[in-house]
């Protein structure tokens, strides 16, 4: 499938997949110099980057590069960002230094990585009962740890 995008800012970087077969496509930091976050600190890094999605059919999931989130301590503020199909504006990575040391966020800096996924049109129906499983309302390690 094709996605159209724009580039929103000079020197912005057109998502790319690492490699051949990536669920996900990196976006970059459109940053015109480099972002220091202290530990704690959180921030919107524009990526430069708006997209156009087929429909509503269709979501961005914007999500974390594994490796700046493991070995540098930056991940996302918001756990996995909702692009929704009718959004034109820039996408933003808000990301949270979780580490113990100040992160610096260079110009060009793959940041975060854009997966497209089919999304159900689900309609909510009121229910008096849910039909029964083996799990029923077990949840949050019920099946315990081993
Ligand atoms: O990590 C993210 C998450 C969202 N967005 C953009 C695209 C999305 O379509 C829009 C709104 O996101 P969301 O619905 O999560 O925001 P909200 O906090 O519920 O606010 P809104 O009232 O704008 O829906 O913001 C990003 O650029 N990055």
């Amino acid at each position: 499938m094709e996605i159209p995008y724009i580039l929103t800012r000079p020197g912005a970087k057109a998502p790319a997949y690492a490699t051949p077969g990536a669920a996900a496509a990196d976006l970059c930091a459109a940053l015109d110099k480099p972002l220091t976050l202290a530990p704690g600190q959180r921030a919107i890094i524009p990526t430069g980057v708006a997209v156009q999605l087929p429909g509503p059919q269709w979501v961005a999931l914007l999500c974390a590069r594994s490796g700046l989130a493991v070995k540098r301590g930056l991940t996302l503020s918001n756990g996995v960002g909702v692009i929704d199909s009718d959004y034109r504006g820039e996408i933003g990575a808000g990301v949270v230094n979780l580490g113990e040391e100040p992160v610096t966020v260079e110009p060009g800096e793959r940041v975060a990585q854009l997966m497209i996924l089919p999304v159900a049109q689900a309609a909510f129906v009121a229910a008096q009962s849910l039909d029964e499983t083996d799990r029923g309302e077990g949840g949050f390690g019920s099946t315990g740890r081993l």
